[in-house]
């Protein structure tokens, strides 16, 4: 059994990862934006570990992400307890249906768009990060960029402090190979109206290298 698996989107935040990693038997890889190239390559990692007779013991997506206004400031650091699939499913005149209720037959649903953390591995890394914020995790393909659909977002996930774009496809992958997963992120942005210059990416992988050390 080999370590931890981190796999961030960016070799930015796999190099602030590493930064402050105190645990020698954790790997860090940078495997692309988004949650098919984020499933697909975390896929790839954990069945070469296991066909090597050294699988992972746990999969992390780590990373930084966008924060709603009220639940979560830039900087800080944000604990999934589920990673959600926000944009998953079709849209209607009345609204977003999530692909959970479209009437498919469950065994075409594989994990629904809701993934929950790995409990034991949530509360190990709460215990290290006593201060972090905890909630759901929305993944998305698309960065939120408009006051509307920031809304939208926040009627349908009352729970959710942050959105990313690769913890589902990570969470699918680790569910399927049967390892515990959990998400870290931290904040450089509100959710909002576009803004570039709004992003505070240093403050972010700056806040991502304090909290590696709870990677062990
Ligand atoms: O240009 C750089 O130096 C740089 C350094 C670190 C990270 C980046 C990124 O572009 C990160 C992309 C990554 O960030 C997540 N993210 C951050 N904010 C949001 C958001 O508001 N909505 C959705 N995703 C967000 C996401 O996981 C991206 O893959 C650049």
């Amino acid at each position: 059994m080999t370590g931890l698996l981190v796999v961030t989107a960016v070799p930015a935040e796999a190099d602030a990862v590493c930064a402050g990693l105190t645990d020698a038997t954790v790997t860090v890889a940078p495997v692309g934006v988004g949650p098919a190239v984020a499933g697909a390559a975390t896929a790839r990692l954990l069945a070469l570990a296991e066909a090597a007779g050294r699988p992972y013991r746990a999969v992390v997506s780590a990373g930084v992400a966008g924060g709603f206004v009220g639940r979560v400031e830039v900087g800080d650091i944000v604990l999934g307890t589920a990673s959600i699939a926000a944009d998953l499913g079709a849209e209607s005149p009345d609204g977003f249906i999530p692909v959970d209720e479209l009437g498919m037959p469950p065994a075409l649903l594989g994990n629904g768009s809701v993934v929950p953390v790995d409990p034991r591995l949530l509360a190990a890394l709460r215990a290290a990060l006593p201060s972090a914020a905890t909630g759901a995790v929305l993944t998305v393909s698309t960065v939120t960029g408009t006051a509307a659909s920031t809304e939208e977002l926040r009627r349908r996930h009352p729970g959710a402090v942050a959105e990313a774009m690769e913890g589902y496809g990570v969470a699918v992958a680790a569910a399927q190979a049967g390892v515990p997963f959990a998400e870290l992120r931290t904040i450089s942005n509100p959710i909002g109206p576009r803004d570039r210059d709004a992003w505070r990416l240093r403050e972010a992988l700056t806040a991502l290298t304090t909290a590696a050390p709870a990677l062990r």
